[in-house]
């Protein structure tokens, strides 16, 4: 658990967010009173590059606590006698100039670049700053305490760094005073078929701009999501003939990609995706190419390759990553946040991409903290703000790069030595103030900073030229029948007691694994008790360890059990949430080994082969149960009435149904299909081929009213607007995967009013997990904390909260 202290120090994700975006909110109706959310513009909005960054942080701590060696927060007051001890220890270290900021935050300017946290041990902190901080909390002789002014560590380690490198004396002011040129939307391009929206025309001319000015070779564009960033790109990359430029994109959204291009443009653009095992081996015929587009997993992997190597005859051999040889023009990352962990292989293998121009495309620039936006920062080698300096020569460099013997391979000194600019003005004073004093400084630059590479609109500011429909949210809740509420209410009685016991004996982290699983049969069981009862005949080796259904985007761990992407990423997130610290290790579900993976590895390729039922692969629980004699359920029938009512109302209305379960997805498309419904299926089990024809198919198919999509795999990048209608079946721990799943059909394009549901079984685990998103929000709004990455996972308070009886 975080202490009190430490959720403190975290500046608010979830206010950055709420800086950046006014979502509409989801209301909970239970009564099914539906609410608008109006998209009318505020009467000063407009395409503007400027970000609101002013949270509400009006209970933000305002003492500057002190971080000890092991992270918890004390202040420098001692005791009298212990103060005496030290007095001629003291002496001795006048002639130091020490002072207590010294011994403040030694440890902060050691930072691990990769991952931003402090890797210093206790006995790297020089004594002498331990006593001077003693010195300085003792009364003087006149009895009153030393008052003299003080720097903060951060402010020093600033000073330090400019006597090395002078030109960061003024980095701030140089850009304050910039002459920002106005900015003139572009013309409508001839090599452009469709007519770009002014606030979009103003895109493409800021973009130009960019890159035309020689502070910042490229940006980020952080458009609300479903605003037009592609085609603004689009753009972009036809505004000039210069080749090669590379696309980077989630599987599920580059044959998009090529569509937009080949929809939007006159000019024969040659594009080549770069996937799959048929891929070009050429250089030259890639450089060839106006647009090279490809997933992120494949960049990663033949990074990967290059770095450490493939096994080959039992040697490991490094291959030359064609992506990273060829020095692009533009190199765009669409759905930026992919990167957002700086030191995931993603975020890795993008900052060693060569380019002339570097662009990040993503709707939500910032899920959890700030330090996320350094990545985007990083990649496009913002200077000086991406850079390590050293605090004792004019070294400089980009990547952290030191040697065994953990000393600069440029400049020989340690890393404690070297400090990141980034790190030190920006992030680790927010962390540790808040908004107030050096923290809102600290944050008044970071505004400064994305002034000038961020450009963001909202659908809310762009409303006059969007011409977007109202879009309403409800909640639709049902209760179990007799028979359901009997095997849910015996499960979770089970479950509830085996998760009392381990927290009497104190060991729930050892039983994560369980708990998870746990946890995952009841959110199940509220959507159809057979997805529990029914698991037995499933072979192992072609279902996912942790839902135990068909892999989705399937992984293997190093004990080569399979999981879905995203439900091992969601296990081992909760697991480092947990912090105890009590030496637990994480487990494997199916056998119960040290449990290590890879969460980026390129998806693995499993044969599940066809089942009896044909529309169905083999591990479908529709090929393991005997559908004749099968019953639905309370959930599968709320959907059902709501899907007749629509279709008797009118037959050309389509919707859209999300489930995080795959199998329950196939029960939902047994049951429609036989009530008469034209069902489409997406998941992560499907090719990016697979995905596109069936989207293709909803799209363009009139008698194809329903899409039944997994929010693993489909819940972000696509365009569905075809649809009207979005019912969201099962809640999901972070809010904002379900926001970015509305927002599918909210987008460009569509014309009619948005409806969605969210389909919520009241006598369940679902209305808790309601109630705990509600909870957290309200701790995220209402307290200093507003660190939202605990959205994503879950404590122990949480679960104790999940299993209460
Ligand atoms: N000027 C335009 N005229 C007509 N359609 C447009 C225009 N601009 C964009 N669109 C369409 O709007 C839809 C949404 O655009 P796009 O997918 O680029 O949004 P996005 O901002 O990238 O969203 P996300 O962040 O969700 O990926 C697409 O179908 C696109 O073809």
């Amino acid at each position: 658990m975080k202490t009190r202290s430490q959720i403190k120090r975290s500046i608010s994700a979830a206010s950055i967010s709420e800086l950046f975006s006014k979502k509409a909110k989801v209301e909970d109706l239970s009564d099914m009173e539906s609410v608008r959310h109006d998209t009318t513009p505020p009467a000063a909005a407009g395409p503007s590059s400027s970000v609101s960054l002013t949270p509400d942080f009006a209970s933000s701590p305002s003492s500057h606590d002190l971080q000890t060696p092991n992270g918890v927060f004390d202040t420098p007051e001692e005791s009298d006698d212990q103060q005496d001890e030290d007095e001629d220890e003291d002496e001795d270290f006048e002639s130091n100039s020490s002072t207590d900021d010294d011994a403040a935050t030694p440890q902060d300017q050691s930072q691990d670049p990769d991952n931003g946290s402090n890797t210093e041990s206790d006995d790297d902190i020089p004594i002498r700053t331990v006593a001077a901080r003693r010195r300085a909390s003792r009364p003087n002789r006149a009895g009153r305490r030393e008052r003299r002014p003080q720097l903060s560590w951060n402010k020093k380690v600033a000073a330090q760094l400019c006597s090395q490198h002078p030109e960061l004396e003024t980095v701030w002011d140089d850009l304050r005073t910039k002459n920002t040129q106005e900015i003139v939307p572009i013309e409508q391009p001839d090599y452009i078929t469709v007519s770009l929206l002014p606030f979009q025309r103003y895109g493409v001319a800021w973009m130009i701009h960019q890159e035309q000015n020689d502070d910042f070779k490229g940006g980020i564009l952080a458009d609300e999501m479903g605003m037009g960033k592609t085609l603004q790109t689009l753009t972009l990359l036809l505004s000039d003939s210069k080749k090669p430029n590379l696309v980077i994109a989630p599987a599920v959204a580059i044959i998009q990609w090529k569509n937009e291009i080949e929809k939007f443009t006159v000019n024969n653009v040659k594009i080549n995706i770069f996937h799959g095992s048929n891929r070009t081996a050429s250089r030259a015929e890639l450089e060839g190419y106006d647009i090279v587009i490809t997933t992120y997993s494949t960049m990663e992997n033949m990074f990967r390759r290059q770095q450490s190597g493939v096994k080959r005859n039992d040697r490991m051999v490094k291959e030359k990553s064609l992506l990273h040889t060829i020095h692009w023009h533009r190199i765009i990352l669409d759905e930026a946040h992919n990167i957002k962990d700086r030191s995931n292989n993603s975020a890795r293998a993008c900052f060693n991409l060569k380019g002339n121009f570097k662009w990040s495309l993503t709707g939500t620039p910032l899920q959890n903290r700030v330090g996320e936006l350094y990545s985007l920062i990083r990649f496009m080698q913002a200077d000086p703000f991406a850079y390590y300096y050293c605090k004792l020569c004019p070294c400089k460099c980009i990547n952290w790069s030191f040697d065994n013997n953990r000393t600069c391979t440029e400049c020989n000194h340690r890393p404690m030595d070297h400090v990141c600019w980034w790190n030190n003005e920006v992030l680790k004073p927010i962390q540790r103030d808040g908004y107030v004093g050096e923290g809102k400084e600290a944050m008044d630059k970071l505004r400064l900073l994305l002034d000038h590479t961020m450009l963001r609109r909202t659908k809310e500011q762009c409303a006059d030229d969007l011409g977007l429909p109202p879009r309403t949210v409800v909640v639709r809740r049902d209760v179990f029948n007799a028979d359901e509420e009997e095997v849910y209410t015996s499960l979770f009685r089970n479950t509830a007691r085996q998760f009392n016991s381990y927290m009497e004996q104190g060991t729930v982290l050892n039983h994560y694994a369980n708990i998870f699983e746990l946890l995952t049969r009841m959110r199940q069981c509220a959507d159809h008790p057979d997805l529990v009862t029914k698991r037995n005949s499933v072979n192992m080796q072609l279902v996912c360890g942790l839902c135990n259904e068909p892999p989705e985007d399937a992984i293997k761990s190093e004990c080569r059990h399979v999981f879905c992407s995203g439900c091992a990423k969601q296990y081992v997130d909760s697991f480092e949430a947990m912090d105890e610290d009590d030496g637990s290790v994480l487990r494997c579900p199916t056998c119960f080994a040290k449990f290590t993976i890879n969460l980026y590895q390129p998806p693995v390729e499993l044969d599940v082969g066809h089942g009896e039922h044909k529309a169905f692969s083999k591990t479908s629980i529709v090929n393991r149960i005997d559908m004749t004699k099968w019953r639905s359920s309370t959930k599968i029938e709320a959907l059902y009435e709501e899907l007749s009512k629509l279709r008797s109302d009118s037959r050309s209305v389509k919707s859209i149904v999300f489930s995080q379960f795959v199998n329950f997805l196939d029960l939902v498309y047994w049951r429609l299909s036989r009530a008469g419904f034209n069902c489409v299926r997406l998941d992560g089990t499907m090719s990016p081929e697979q995905r596109d024809a069936a989207i293709q198919y909803f799209m363009t198919e009139p008698n194809a009213t329903v899409f039944l999509i997994s929010l693993k795999a489909g819940g972000v990048a696509l365009n569905l607007t075809e649809a009207s209608r979005v019912f969201i079946c099962d809640p999901w721990w972070n809010p904002s995967a379900e926001l970015q799943a509305m927002d599918r059909i909210h987008r460009l394009g569509q014309y009619r009013p948005v409806r969605i549901t969210r389909m919520i079984i009241e006598n369940s685990i679902e209305s808790r997990i309601v109630k705990l998103q509600e909870k957290k929000m309200a701790l995220v709004n209402s307290t200093i904390d507003r660190d939202q990455s605990a959205m994503d996972r879950l404590s122990v308070e949480d679960l104790r909260f999940l299993f209460s009886m």
